[in-house]
């Protein structure tokens, strides 16, 4: 019996991955996909024209980044609704409207109108039937401290010239969109609490948390 079959997950099960930059999600994303033989749904970052310019202009880039991203996940939602579901999805669209979207518009590095245009075209996209909500979002969570140290492992350049306080902004804003977030289950998973780099075999037992908790929820649900 394969682990999706042993915890009773769906196999058309549709699970986001939520956090903030470097919490870990990819790494997550790859490692469940993995062992419940799950298709993918990755972030374009390496091929992204926008993100280097992003990150040495914001205000010029801002709202070009978010359409593009905009773009690129309608794509993925249309791809996975046409597969009927088996994912795991490397970030929700949520955090683009609710952390990045807002965060710039706020912090005055998007146009008022230009957010006003993004977001209207955002719910224009969100009417159409390739957005039904996930099933689960698990939500890695960890301190800033040990997610400044992971971005710095990981070493993107355009993310060791950024300052820390747009980290620590983001991180706040995380906290919160998360506790009022309302569009599907959550699950929150500390990063302290599962090293599925040193320790791979750990992955089952995020999924034995994972097909616990949609039973529960589904339970409820009816
Ligand atoms: N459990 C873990 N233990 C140690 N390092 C990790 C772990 N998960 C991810 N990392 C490392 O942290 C960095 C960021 O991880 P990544 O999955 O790319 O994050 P995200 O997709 O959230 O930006 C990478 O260098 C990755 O190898
Ligand atoms: N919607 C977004 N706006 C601005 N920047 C974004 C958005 N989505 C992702 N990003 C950035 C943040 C990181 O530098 C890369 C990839 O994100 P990651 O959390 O490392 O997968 O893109």
């Amino acid at each position: 019996m394969n682990l999706r079959e042993k915890y009773s997950i769906p196999p058309d099960a549709v699970i986001t991955i939520a956090g903030t930059v470097g919490v870990g999600k990819s790494t997550m994303t790859k490692a469940i996909a993995d062992a419940l033989h799950f298709k993918t749904s990755f972030e374009k970052v390496d091929s992204n024209p926008y993100l280097d310019r992003f990150y040495e202009d914001f205000s010029k880039w801002s709202f070009h980044l978010q359409i593009y991203f905009l773009a690129e996940r309608f794509k993925e939602q249309k791809r996975m609704f046409e597969y009927g579901g088996g994912f795991i999805q490397d970030r929700s669209i949520y955090e683009d409207t609710g952390i990045f979207a807002q965060m710039h518009k706020e912090k005055g590095t998007m146009d008022p109108v230009d957010h006003e245009t993004y977001t209207s075209l955002f719910e224009a996209m969100v009417m159409t039937p390739y957005f039904p909500h996930p099933n689960l979002l698990i939500y890695l969570e960890g301190s800033l401290d040990d997610i400044i140290d992971r971005i710095h492992d990981r070493g993107r350049p355009m993310e060791q010239q950024t300052p820390i306080s747009y980290w620590e902004e983001m991180h706040g804003r995380y906290e919160n969109w998360i506790n009022s977030f309302n569009g599907c289950p959550v699950l929150r998973l500390n990063i302290n609490d599962y090293d599925i780099v040193q320790n791979p075999e750990s992955v089952e037992v995020i999924i034995g948390r994972i097909g616990h908790f949609m039973e529960q929820t589904e339970a409820l649900r009816k």
